[in-house]
């Protein structure tokens, strides 16, 4: 020993000249390996505990086998530089991290398990974020945290009351977000305090709150530990605030350098100050990491021992006390309950039951606890009132897109410019730009007879003197297309007609209208090439009624009977106006879900809930609940301007459109949990809505037939969520199928299959998706 404490700079040796005969230290170690039962006594203990963030290949280890005791009734002040991983630590104890390995009790039981009671009403914890709603007053967040906990309305104000005038906090009726810095994290306090919980975990509590309220804050924290009732873990950036706390460990290198009370460790290591301590632990621990042996042994070599002296080594007499495990593969994990230090509670409740118990039919069965969804469904419905412009909103989006939809689609164009080139009218030397029209039997001019057919169906004919002149207007985009009538077209045609199959066949050229479209716009170019058709029969047909010939005659040889289903003209509106509704629903739902659970998540709420017992279900549910009332009054009113105002064709009973339409919401709410539960931020979430809605859109088959897809789409776009519910939507409004129908009860088969594949996924999500 001498020999080594030599060769060691001045600090070293003068710690290591205090070692004693190592021996019985060691003899003390093997001897006193703690138990599972001792464990379970106390507040917190942790043993071993590896926590790794990152991948295999670029591993950042955060917790690496460390151990802590923390004794009921104590304050355990929990002390590392920033990014030591204190909240690590914290949210594993509570249950919300998974340790990569290792052990924690908290309370007697395992966090998560059954019975243990962790998470839940029994530990109060305030996460390092405000995570509280700024949208509402202090007495309204007092009340749902104290709902959440199991509290009624009674005792909530009860310790409304009390909690305010401790935390110096204003009237209960003001607005979180009109706090100060320093106001909300108390009310943050306030609200971990509410239940009076058996742990309480504060991470930083008192950060940005002035000297006067700290010292009340840990005055306040004294007296409810002073009793043994409640233990707190606190953690904080000023060390030497903890000199109040019973017991302090410092964090470094995701170890404990030390875990003891104040007083031992300014004795033991004979500085004025804690910070001093961490100093002098942290230059011994480098020391040992240079030197490449255990961490623990470097410090355990080094610290003074003052025989059994010491309480945090007299082990002897009870095993309540602390632990030295460093022998077992621990670190070093030193405790000592000074002489002030409180014995644990007379009337502690019992521990949980060592082994988790196996679930019983009954547990399976309790998916909800009543409280729970009463202060999350409240919550949910004070939310929306506090934003009523943005729920107004959100609500009116869907209207003024269907508004929109039936308003700019599927109607025909109007005003479309045709360049007419009549070399009849120069013929007969009238003005280019009037064109006489002869009623009755009358074969005179019946180019602009014709012509007049075609302004009747809202196409704007403009004359010009030549086909050269009326193409380059069309090239300069100036019509959408040119028609020629020769110089004798009302000859050739009475000709034509009069003497059929004896006709010469320039006779025939000249009788036929010389039409060049610009196709580049498939609608425009297609409806033109009808319009001029339509016209066409549109005219013979009135020639021959006024020469008193039958007008079949000079109808094409086709009879369109009346259709079995839809109209002998059919819209565009018609057609998309399913796809459009349960698209906008669709759509709606999910960025509403997503919405809201991610707002939840970024300000901590859905942390502190979960740690308070509440799970990720309830939360789901309660989602579920208010955006349903939400959905289904946006659902109401699509349905009431679609059919009511703009006179949508609906053939079906509306029965079953509503309950499709409310339907395909859910599945979309669905979706917005399972994207709300996959990613952290709004980015990811917006992404992730953006990339999936184009493909839905797409495929469902609402701007295009499945049936003319690429053959590899068809398969898949029948198994997008949104295709079949279209398809059979369009049943009912279009040939008035019932339910009964195959092809209508397949869309909520296929919905409610996907409502069900999404649940899942955000279940499974939220169960483990962990740090
Ligand atoms: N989810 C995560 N994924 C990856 N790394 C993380 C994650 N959470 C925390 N870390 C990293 O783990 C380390 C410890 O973080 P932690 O928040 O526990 O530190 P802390 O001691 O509480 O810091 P502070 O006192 O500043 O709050 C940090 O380096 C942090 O960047």
């Amino acid at each position: 020993m001498d020999s080594e404490t030599d060769g060691l700079p001045p600090m070293q040796s003068e710690i290591n000249s205090h070692v004693i005969d190592l021996k019985p230290r060691r003899k003390i170690l093997k001897t006193q390996q703690s138990t599972v039962a001792t464990r379970r006594q106390q507040a917190v203990c942790v043993r071993r505990a590896h926590k790794i963030y990152g991948t295999k290949k670029n591993p950042n280890v955060i917790l690496d086998g460390l151990n802590m005791t923390v004794p009921k009734g104590t304050i355990y002040g929990l002390l590392g530089a920033s990014g030591c991983g204190k909240t690590t630590l914290l949210s594993c104890i509570v249950g919300r991290r998974r340790l990569n390995s290792g052990e924690i009790w908290v309370l007697g039981g395992r966090p998560g398990s059954r019975g243990s009671g962790v998470p839940g009403p029994r530990i109060g914890y305030m996460p390092q974020e405000i995570a509280l709603y700024g949208e509402f007053t202090i007495r309204e967040t007092l009340i749902y945290f104290g709902w959440i906990n199991g509290l009624n309305k009674d005792d909530v104000d009860e310790k409304t009351d009390f909690l305010l005038k401790m935390l110096q906090l204003p009237n209960a009726s003001r607005f979180i977000k009109n706090l100060s810095g320093g106001q909300q994290r108390r009310m943050s306090l306030a609200a971990a305090l509410i239940h009076e919980p058996e742990l309480l975990i504060l991470d930083e509590p008192t950060v940005g709150v002035d000297p006067v309220l700290r010292q009340a804050i840990w005055d306040y924290l004294v007296e409810i530990t002073k009793f043994g009732r409640t233990t707190v873990i606190i953690t904080t950036h000023y060390i030497d605030e903890t000199r109040q706390a019973h017991k302090i460990g410092l964090m470094r290198g995701g170890k404990f350098l030390a875990e003891e009370s104040p007083d031992d460790l300014l004795q033991k290591y004979h500085c004025e100050s804690l910070e001093e301590v961490f100093l002098k632990l942290s230059v011994i621990q480098n020391r040992g990491k240079r030197r490449r042996s255990s961490i623990a042994k470097e410090v355990i070599d080094s610290i003074q021992l003052p025989g059994m002296a010491n309480p945090a080594l007299d082990l002897s007499h009870d095993e309540d006390h602390g632990e030295i495990s460093g022998e077992f593969g621990d670190n070093i994990s030193m405790s000592s309950r000074g002489p002030d230090m409180v014995t644990a509670p007379p009337h502690a409740p019992p521990l949980p039951p060592e082994e988790e118990p196996e679930a019983t039919c009954m547990d399976h069965m309790k998916i909800f606890k009543l409280h729970h969804m009463k202060a999350l469904v409240w919550k949910n419905f004070l939310w929306m009132w506090r934003n009523f412009g943005v729920m107004a909103f959100i609500i009116g989006l869907p209207v003024a897109q269907t508004i929109l939809f039936c308003l700019a689609v599927g109607h025909d164009p109007e005003g479309l410019k045709l360049a007419v080139v009549n070399n009849e009218l120069s013929d007969k030397q009238f003005n280019q730009q009037e064109c006489p029209i002869y009623e009755g039997c009358n074969y005179t001019m019946l180019s602009c007879r014709y012509l007049d057919f075609l302004k009747n169906r809202s196409i704007d004919v403009k004359f010009y003197g030549n086909e050269e002149e009326a193409i380059e207007v069309v090239r300069h985009g100036n019509a959408w297309g040119t028609i020629l009538f020769a110089h004798n077209y009302t000859d050739s045609l009475v000709e034509r007609q009069d003497f059929g199959h004896n006709v010469e066949s320039y006779v025939i050229d000249n009788a036929d209208l010389s039409v060049h479209l610009d196709m580049s716009n498939q609608q425009i170019g297609t409806l033109l090439y009808r319009d001029i058709q339509y016209a066409y029969f549109d005219f013979i047909e009135s020639m021959l009624k006024d020469c008193q010939i039958n007008p079949l005659v000079g109808k094409i040889p086709i009879f369109f009977d009346s259709p079995i289903y839809g109209d002998r003209i059919p819209n565009f509106t018609d057609f998309a106006a399913p796809g459009v509704q349960l698209t906008i629903i669709f759509f709606l739902s999910v960025a509403l879900t997503s919405g809201a659970m991610l707002i939840e998540r970024n300000e901590g709420m859905l942390e502190r809930c979960l740690v308070s017992g509440v799970t990720g279900i309830e939360i789901l549910f309660s989602h579920v609940i208010t955006q349903f009332c939400v959905m289904a009054f946006q659902t109401a009113l699509v349905l009431t301007f679609s059919f009511s105002v703009f006179d949508l064709t609906n053939r079906g009973e509306l029965f079953w459109v509503i309950m499709l339409v409310l339907e395909t919401g859910f599945c979309g709410m669905c979706f917005g949990f399972v994207i709300s539960c996959a990613v952290d931020n709004e980015r990811s979430a917006t992404y992730m809505a953006l990339g999936s809605f184009l493909p839905c859109v797409l495929l469902c088959g609402m701007i295009w037939p499945i049936e003319g897809m690429h053959p590899l789409l068809r398969v898949p776009a029948l198994f997008l969520p949104l295709t079949k519910s279209t398809e059979s939507l369009r049943a009912i409004m279009q040939r008035g199928w019932s339910i009964d129908n195959p092809d209508v009860y397949i869309g909520y088969v296929s919905t409610g299959v996907w409502i069900l594949i999404f649940l899942t996924i955000s279940i499974l999500l939220l169960k483990f998706k962990k740090g």
